[in-house]
């Protein structure tokens, strides 16, 4: 796991002898000399790791000092003391000060690369964590077996190990966000951040701060989404909504790889890979002269088109099954089993908002049905009312229409619409409607085209 490191230390033979053994182990390591310079250092790049001395000489504060300063600045950042013979005892109250934990010197090579190795995989894990809290009523895995998801997940195959950057297009709800950390997950950058920030739910004025941070002006600094994904993933959802003079400071960013802090005047270097999201034609925002081309031509070096659920319908099975599983562990209602009339009723529905609504209708579903026991299954009468809605009617006494038909008139209007409905229900696939209404591919060809469809 690559990462910035900051050593501390008054005496440059240690800061080189830390550096160059962290250098060789692939990190990237900066140095400071004293607490202001550390402090500079930090706030020009918040690293992932502090090697810190207890004792600096000529440092405004000491080793406790700056640890205090730098827990209070930044919670999460992990810091190892560096201590001479004669401080163990401080070394040892560092660590209930919050330190990470302490090298003695003069120190052993081995025992200085495990405890950074354990440092940032704790810290790492720790984001995890929160990260997982944050999200846990969502699983990540990205579930479907239509031809659709398995062209999605090559693709996402593909373009993970590269550090290209990828403008994901689809319509909401789809699952962009969900692509976009699997991109994370299967690239190198896998165990550093992935951090996700919305330009649709930002104002403006707050969208550069998010972005870039703050710069300390006696009030609390705040860490823009930049510098926290250095190393990793930053994922801008919903790029269309992006103001106009933000978009030209992100294209100076991407030219750049470096920014400034709102209020700043320092130049801030990162690393970080970026992931976009749309779910509006761009093409057309640029002839408005809404979106810069300039941006969209950075950000969309690889496209990756997430197809609606309608163009996948044959998930819809599975989905609803790990939906139900989910949402039973999360609420404790027993999941439920959906009769075939009701599942091809979720099959046939238009779903404009996608996989969420979907999840939100199964939530819904088991919410109604909650009192009822798991063994009666759920049917078409227990669904939401607008999912019906869509379906073909069954012929009524008032239907004039179909009952002032003959027979076979009636029979032909009937199958054209129930293939119509199968066939759609199976997202277009012949072989599998085929299957599930009985019938050969080939007689099923011939039966749609002398229906004329
Ligand atoms: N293939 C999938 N398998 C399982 N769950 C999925 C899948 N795709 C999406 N989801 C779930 O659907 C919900 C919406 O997904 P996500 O937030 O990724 O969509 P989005 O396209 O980014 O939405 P928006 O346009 O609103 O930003 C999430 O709960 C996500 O976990």
């Amino acid at each position: 796991m690559k990462a910035d490191i900051l050593i501390v230390d008054d005496e440059a033979d240690i800061r080189d002898i830390v550096s160059g053994i962290l250098e060789d182990e692939g990190h990237e390591t900066r140095t400071a000399y004293d607490s202001d310079s550390a402090l500079a250092a930090i706030s020009d790049r918040v690293p992932r790791l502090v090697f810190l001395d207890i004792w600096m000489q000529g440092s405004k504060l000491d080793g406790l000092g700056l640890l205090d300063e730098i827990q209070a600045m930044h919670p999460g950042l992990p810091v190892v003391m560096i201590s001479g013979h004669g401080n163990i005892e401080t070394a040892v109250s560092a660590i209930r000060r919050g330190a990470f934990d302490y090298i003695e010197k003069p120190f052993k090579v081995d025992r200085l690369v495990l405890v950074a190795e354990r440092a940032l995989e704790t810290s790492s894990m720790r984001r995890e964590i929160s990260e997982l809290k944050k999200r846990s009523s969502d699983s990540k895995e990205l579930l479907g077996n239509s031809a659709a998801m398995m062209g999605l997940r090559q693709s996402i195959d593909r373009v993970a190990p590269t550090n290209s950057r990828v403008l994901i297009k689809g319509p909401t709800g789809a699952g962009k966000e969900l692509v976009a950390r699997a991109i994370h997950a299967a690239s190198s950058r896998a165990k550093s951040a992935f951090i996700s920030i919305n330009a649709a739910a930002i104002t403006p004025s707050r969208m550069e701060i998010e972005l870039f941070g703050t710069e300390p002006d006696g009030t609390e600094r705040k860490v823009g989404a930049l510098e926290q994904a250095h190393g990793g993933i930053l994922y801008l959802d919903e790029i269309a909504d992006m103001p106009l003079e933000t978009q030209s400071k992100i294209l100076r960013v991407l030219v750049e790889q470096e920014f400034e802090r709102v209020g700043g005047v320092r130049r801030v270097k990162v690393d970080v890979r970026i992931i976009s999201s749309t779910a509006f034609d761009l093409e057309q925002l640029i002839e408005e002269g809404k979106f810069r081309r300039d941006l969209f031509n950075r950000l969309a070096v690889v496209p990756i088109d997430v197809p609606p659920l309608t163009a996948r319908r044959e998930d819809i099975t599975v989905l609803v099954q790990a939906f139900m599983k989910q949402i039973s562990a999360q609420t404790g209602i027993r999941a439920k089993i959906i009769d075939d009339d009701a599942m091809a009723v979720l099959q046939a529905h238009s779903w404009p908002g996608n996989i969420r609504q979907l999840r939100n209708t199964i939530e819904r579903i088991m919410i109604l049905t909650r009192d009822e026991s798991d063994e009666i299954p759920v049917t078409v009468g227990k669904l939401p009312a607008e999912l019906s809605e869509n379906l073909p009617k069954a012929p009524t006494e008032s239907d004039t229409h179909i009952m002032s038909l003959p027979l076979r008139e009636a029979r032909e209007r009937f199958e054209r619409d129930y293939l119509l409905a199968q066939i759609s229900r199976f997202g277009g696939n012949i072989s599998r409607t085929a299957e599930f209404i009985g019938m050969e591919r080939s007689a099923l060809h011939r039966k749609l085209k002398s229906l004329g469809v």
